[in-house]
């Protein structure tokens, strides 16, 4: 039996939400929020999910009627915590690439409030070819022309505006979707009625999101189904741990009352510090390690943690280069890295290093290489640990260890230019640890700047690549332990 409304009953809410990302993070995450929300009686909505690009799950998830399995386990107060949860807070999925008018008829819903997204790190930006005509490529293309289809629909009402919350781990990224859709009111020629009433009838709110969601036990999913009873398409695992932080006027909090219940959501005056620490730190250990620790032939971030080494690489790698060059007061910092250190030995679930590595190029630059020029600013000396993660990674990207394929995931672009690099110049040459990392740290459109231009950065990048070639990774991590 497939998972749908015949297997468990559901209560059914006013769709109150709009939906951006049909992916595993808001599923485990904002959904499950809502959910319990609706549980304890404090919100009463549901959710419409738009499919944001032509590939996607929205099909699935109509055929399960919007319902999934979330399993979230972990380690609170010394505690194991394990919980198993049809969640039900998703009315039904919209692909707007096959249903347009669809998605739109939701813009005069007087219910609608929220909107949420999480359309990864590349979806909030400006497509030049996006036209007010037909469907938009873009999430803030297609957010844009349903907001003025609402707005002309309701005749400007001030009270008919969005509360908008994104999840993208972009900083500040309600302000930066709002600057977005305010450059196409302009290319698009919109009337100035409607850019007055996105700017004081709509609350574009800056968040930082926090669970680690390693998504769909793939390895392990026909057990978990005969230990189900059904067939659910769309199981989702992650940590118990979370973290919704809302930068918001106090009104906001009244309307979207998680706080209020044993969730662990907060409404704030400014992000940035709670960002910069969880960027920083989690996602810069994940970010560092990933190509170190695959080298040497782990394969999970908890195996990763465990092993001597390695898991000694990363916890130096954060109290020694990257805790130093934030501003916040030091106890403060220590406590969430030994928190985060705990949730990466978290031993019921499975984070693969590999998902972690989808688009580390652009990972590495807004999550590591602030802390590795802040660094070298502060102490005007290399950040060793930090530099080897950056050659690992250079590396990684070669594709593969001793011939076998390492499943690399990023722009096809970067994936070429790393390939063609190493095919050229292996080992062939006697500079060719130094042609190869000149030619990836001069790369502006990588980093944003030129990196050769720091004092001995391309001198040790190619010394760390040669010893991991010549050596292997067993022997290579010597050198910064
Ligand atoms: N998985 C986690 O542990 C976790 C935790 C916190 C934050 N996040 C953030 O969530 C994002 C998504 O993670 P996930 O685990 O849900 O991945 P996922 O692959 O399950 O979902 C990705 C979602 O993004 C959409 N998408 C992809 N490329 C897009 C584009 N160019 N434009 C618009 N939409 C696009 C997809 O349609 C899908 O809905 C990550 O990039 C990450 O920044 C993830
Ligand atoms: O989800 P990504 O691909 O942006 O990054 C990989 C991980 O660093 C990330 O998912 C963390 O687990 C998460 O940000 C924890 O809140």
């Amino acid at each position: 039996m497939n998972l749908s409304k015949e297997t468990i009953s559901t209560t059914k809410y006013k769709e109150r939400v709009l939906q951006f990302g049909e992916g595993n993070f808001l599923r485990a995450f904002a959904d499950w929020i809502i959910h319990k929300m609706n549980q304890d009686d404090i919100f009463n909505g549901s959710i419409v999910v738009v499919q944001p690009i032509e590939e996607g799950l929205v099909s699935t998830l109509n055929e399960q009627n919007g319902l999934y399995t979330l399993f979230l386990q972990g380690i609170n107060e010394g505690k194991q915590i394990s919980s198993c949860e049809v969640i039900s807070s998703i009315s039904r999925g919209i692909n707007p690439y096959t249903d347009y008018n669809d998605y739109l008829e939701t813009a005069k819903n007087k219910d609608m409030r929220f909107i949420i997204s999480n359309t990864t790190e590349s979806g909030i930006y400006l497509e030049p070819e996006d036209e007010y005509a037909g469907i938009q490529k873009s999430f803030p293309g297609k957010l844009t022309k349903w907001l003025h289809h609402r707005f002309k629909h309701f005749e400007g009402d001030i009270n008919k505006g969005m509360i908008i919350m994104p999840c993208e781990l972009i900083n500040r990224n309600g302000d930066k979707l709002k600057q977005i859709i305010l450059e196409l009111i302009d290319i698009w020629k919109l009337e100035d009625s409607f850019k007055e009433w996105i700017i004081n009838h709509n609350e574009f709110c800056n968040t930082l999101v926090d669970r680690i969601v390693p998504g769909y036990p793939r390895d392990r999913i026909e057990e978990i189904n005969k230990k189900l009873g059904y067939i659910d398409r769309l199981v989702v695992e992650g940590e118990y741990f979370h973290l919704w932080v809302i930068e918001a006027p106090s009104w906001v909090k009244k309307e979207f009352p998680a706080d209020l219940i044993n969730l662990n959501v907060k409404f704030v005056n400014d992000m940035t510090l709670y960002r910069t620490r969880k960027v920083r730190i989690l996602n810069g250990a994940h970010t560092s390690l990933v190509p170190v620790s695959y080298l040497y032939g782990l394969r999970t971030v908890r195996d990763s943690v465990m092993d001597e080494s390695i898991g000694q690489y990363i916890t130096d790698t954060i109290f020694d280069e990257i805790i130093p060059t934030l501003s916040l007061p030091k106890a403060e910092l220590d406590n969430f890295a030994n928190a985060v250190i705990d949730r990466f030995k978290n031993p019921y679930i499975q984070h693969y290093l590999i998902s972690i590595a989808l688009n580390s190029i652009s990972k590495y630059k807004t999550r590591v290489l602030p802390s590795l020029l802040s660094y070298i600013e502060d102490k005007n000396e290399l950040p060793q640990k930090l530099v080897f993660s950056l050659a690992s990674l250079i590396y990684f990207y070669k594709g593969n260890i001793d011939g076998e394929i390492i499943p690399l995931n990023d722009d096809k672009d970067i994936l070429a230019n790393f390939s063609n690099l190493w095919n050229t110049y292996k080992a062939s040459q006697e500079d060719s640890y130094e042609i190869i990392a000149s030619t990836i740290l001069s790369n502006k459109a990588y980093w944003d700047i030129d990196l050769t231009r720091i004092n001995g950065l391309k001198e040790l990048v190619a010394y760390y690549l040669e010893i991991i070639d010549r050596q292997g990774m067993q022997e290579a991590i010597k050198e910064v332990l």
